[in-house]
């Protein structure tokens, strides 16, 4: 019999209100030995739960529970809502650890039984993840999409292109011999088009999509003094960074997380780009130099009297260039009086915004390889089609060759290695 698993659902500490969840086989006898009766399925009732073991009571708690096959899990399940005190909790915990045939679930082992149970597949679990870690509105809704099955449903109708291709071809090698001269060929080749065609878009905004999930990066670059720092602050609305009016104060490159229109971005302030005696601020240059040029874009701060930026950083059309220190006479912004801040925010998030637009459902490394390795299958399938007399034998090898990543994709072969590291990066409860 499978185990039944419990955890902790919510967060840890303190809180209004903890769910403690418990899957499996035994859930509801566990469940009953604890607060007696159970409410309903799916209907909430308010129980007093006990530890059967000792008799002691544990706290006054909702009651939840759900029938295998109409759970997250697809197991029979209950959550208990209690008080969202740490000693309530541990020992609703404790108790239920007591129990012959119930343990502590590993991370991630309820959406692991999600999975197994058809609940949801491996893109699907990713896009999950992805909710539970997501910062900004942009981020939501890209999981929210990839959860509720939007790269997988693509995927399944790429597989259905391509299961038909197979199934033309096939039946040509089947019927080779006979007098039944029909041309296949034209149709197969429409089909893998169409699939080559929609792989080859999803990949197009496979960049954007992965700025959307991690965030884009825009590093603040210019002369010592330029204001970089307390540009950086400013934007940050705290002070992450030192200031000074000792040229070269910055050297290591200061990280700020923000949230612009919903966009995940790092800020980045970095050392003031000049030639230096000081080994050390030299080595905060080439650094400074390095990550404004794998940035996604460059805000150039201009000083007072400087009219073009001065190379260290290629500046292209993705950047903007911004005079600083406005307040001391002419210029876009000032860091002092907040003039010219708002007007810079809004130009940055809209550009980023443009540019996540593009954004596809491709949100992990691992779907971007398994797209470009279809994509190459239905190619090389495409390729030999278009010698004469094709070797269909031939053709049809590479168009399953698809299938398969195809289907490893969306977790249905194939994929044991990359299960482990999913599931483990979720956390207990989960
Ligand atoms: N008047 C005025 N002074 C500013 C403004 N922004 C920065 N400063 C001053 O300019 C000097 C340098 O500011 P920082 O923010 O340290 O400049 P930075 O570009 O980070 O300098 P480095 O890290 O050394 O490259 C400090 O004395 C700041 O107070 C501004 O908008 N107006
Ligand atoms: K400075
Ligand atoms: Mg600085």
């Amino acid at each position: 019999m499978t185990d039944t698993i419990f955890a902790l659902a919510s967060a840890q500490g303190r809180a209004g209100v903890a769910v403690v969840r418990v899957s499996g086989p035994l859930s509801w006898n566990a469940a009953e030995a604890l607060c007696g009766s159970l409410p309903e399925p799916r209907r909430a009732g308010v129980r007093t739960v006990a530890n059967p073991a000792t008799g002691a009571m544990i706290d006054e708690a909702l009651v939840l529970a759900f029938e295998k096959g109409s759970s997250f899990t697809g197991e029979a399940l209950v959550e208990f809502q209690t008080h969202g005190s740490v000693a309530v909790v541990s020992s609703l915990l404790d108790a239920l650890g007591s129990m012959e045939g119930v343990r502590m679930a590993e991370p991630g082992e309820f959406t692991r039984r999600a999975m197994d149970a058809g609940r949801l597949d491996l893109a699907q679990v990713e896009g999950l993840a992805d909710l539970i870690d997501a910062e900004t509105d942009a981020q939501r809704n890209q999981a929210l999409l990839v959860m509720r099955g939007g790269l997988s449903a693509q995927t399944e109708s790429w597989r259905n292109h391509l299961l038909h291709a197979l199934a033309l071809i096939e039946a040509t090698i089947d019927f080779a011999d006979e007098d039944v001269p029909v041309d296949v060929v034209p149709d197969v080749v429409a089909e893998l088009t169409s699939v080559r065609n929609e792989l080859a878009g999803q990949l197009a905004g496979a960049d954007a999509a992965e700025r959307v999930r991690s965030g884009f990066e825009v590093a603040i670059v210019g002369r010592p003094n330029a204001g970089k720092s307390s540009l950086l602050n400013r934007l940050a609305g705290r002070k992450a960074a030192i200031t000074s009016d000792v040229a070269g104060t910055t050297r290591d490159v200061i990280e700020v997380r923000m949230d612009l229109g919903g966009l995940a971005v790092t800020l980045l302030d970095t050392a003031g780009l000049r030639d230096s005696e000081d080994q050390i601020e030299a080595i905060g240059v080439a650094l400074a130099q390095e990550r404004a040029a794998a940035a996604d874009m460059r805000i150039y701060l201009l000083e007072p009297g400087q009219d073009a930026p001065d190379g260290g950083v290629a500046v292209d059309e993705a950047d903007l260039v911004v005079r600083g220190k406005s307040d001391l006479g002419s210029g876009d912004l000032s860091s002092l009086t907040g003039e010219g801040i708002d007007a810079l925010i809004a130009e940055v998030t809209s550009r980023l915004t443009f540019r996540s637009q593009g954004a596809s459902l491709v949100i992990r490394a691992r779907q971007r390889d398994a797209l470009v390795r279809g994509s190459a299958a239905v190619d090389a399938a495409l390729g030999a089609l278009e010698i004469s007399g094709a070797d269909l034998e031939l053709v049809s090898e590479d168009v399953r060759a698809a299938v398969t990543v195809l289907d490893s994709l969306v977790g249905r072969v194939d994929v044991e290695d990359v299960l482990g590291e999913i599931f483990g990066r979720f956390c207990i409860g989960k």
